[in-house]
């Protein structure tokens, strides 16, 4: 199985380390830093918050597609890990590099950048993916995973193999046939990221202060409303219910400090990516996460003021680049 990892910045990478160690034939379409750096430290490393780590090199690194005429047609699996907002523009480009029977599967956080693409790729079977957990990238090619879980893959053939050979190489990897409730229900831990990247904090730090879990508590009501009226179920990534999340959240800090062990049992120095976004001027997810809850909320007539708040904060952010 040939699969390449279009878009490879900081999950990517991770993803990519973690198929290569299980022995599957990788190749990278990256940015020219991103390949410079890689070749520059002989592989990709990966760490982990346990104290993982192990350097690979993946079998090519393609920073310009129209210059590999060797590649066309050829991947059976293709990973997206761009960004949401660069997600609409790539669907030649898939097309060049696949075949008729290739999986594509779209990795992104957040709501609307598998929509901007999905038609144009009709006749494939495209997919999604989760990544649950952070990751970093650090000086010298390493992708530093701060926080606990697997990558999760919408059901086919193709990722039930991928499934079996990162499970195989004691990598989890967690396999799920309806994936709505996977992306809505992330959606609702990703209501941190903006609030992360305001704080300017680790999360560990950030979710310490009760004032900052009060403002996420309020955010993540927002996003359960719309759910309810949706009649959306949320997929369950945290040891208590999605809709308890609040409850936990407002508790005082000692009681939250205590029941919410798992949440807080996470790496000193893990960010959100947005976090990262906003660090190096680029531009952010916040229209597909706070601005989703924002406008699906329009669509069932309930009132989002607190993520309208958060996307013109972020907004604000930005505009300082
Ligand atoms: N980082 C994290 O910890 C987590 C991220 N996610 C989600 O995963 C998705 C991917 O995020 P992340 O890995 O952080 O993103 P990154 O920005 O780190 O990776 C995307 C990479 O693709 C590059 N790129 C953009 N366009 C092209 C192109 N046409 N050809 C080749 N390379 C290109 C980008 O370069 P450039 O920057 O120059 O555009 C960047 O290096 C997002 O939706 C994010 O929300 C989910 C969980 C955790
Ligand atoms: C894993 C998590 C929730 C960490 O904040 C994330 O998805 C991100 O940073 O984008």
């Amino acid at each position: 199985m040939n699969i390449a990892i279009f878009g490879a910045g900081s999950t990517g990478c991770y993803l990519a380390g973690q198929l290569c160690i299980s022995e599957l034939q990788v190749s990278l379409i990256c940015r020219p830093a991103i390949k410079q750096k890689i070749i520059a430290n002989n592989g990709i490393t990966l760490t982990d918050y346990n104290g993982f780590k192990q350097t690979i090199m993946p079998q090519a690194l393609i920073t310009d597609i129209n210059q590999e005429s060797s590649i066309y047609g050829k991947f059976d699996v293709v990973f997206v890990t761009l960004k949401c907002h660069q997600v609409s523009s790539i669907a030649n480009q898939l097309m060049a590099i696949t075949h008729d029977n290739s999986s594509i599967i779209f990795m992104q956080n957040g709501l609307g950048s598998f929509d901007s693409i999905k038609d144009s790729l009709d006749h494939y079977s495209l997919l999604q993916g989760i990544t649950p957990f952070n990751v970093l990238q650090l000086p010298n090619a390493v992708f530093h995973k701060g926080t606990e879980g697997v990558f999760t893959l919408q059901a086919n053939p193709h990722t039930i193999a991928i499934q079996s050979a990162l499970v195989n190489h004691g990598f989890g990897c967690d396999i799920e046939a309806d994936f709505t409730p996977m992306i809505y229900g992330k959606l609702l831990l990703n209501l941190n990221n903006a609030l992360n990247a305001v704080t300017d904090l680790p999360i560990k730090q950030q979710l310490s202060h009760y004032k900052n879990r009060r403002i996420l508590a309020k955010a993540m009501k927002e996003w359960l409303a719309v759910c309810e009226a949706a009649d959306i179920q949320l997929h369950q990534y945290t040891k208590v219910k999605p809709s308890w999340l609040p409850t936990i959240l407002l508790l005082p800090n000692v009681l939250f400090t205590v029941l919410a062990k798992q949440m807080l049992d996470i790496d000193p120095k893990a960010r959100s990516s947005m976090w990262e976004d906003i660090q190096a001027k680029r531009k952010t997810e916040v229209d597909y996460i706070n601005g989703a809850v924002v406008s699906i909320g329009k669509k069932y007539g309930i009132k989002t003021p607190v993520n309208q708040a958060i996307v013109e904060q972020i907004k604000q952010l930005e505009q300082r680049h």
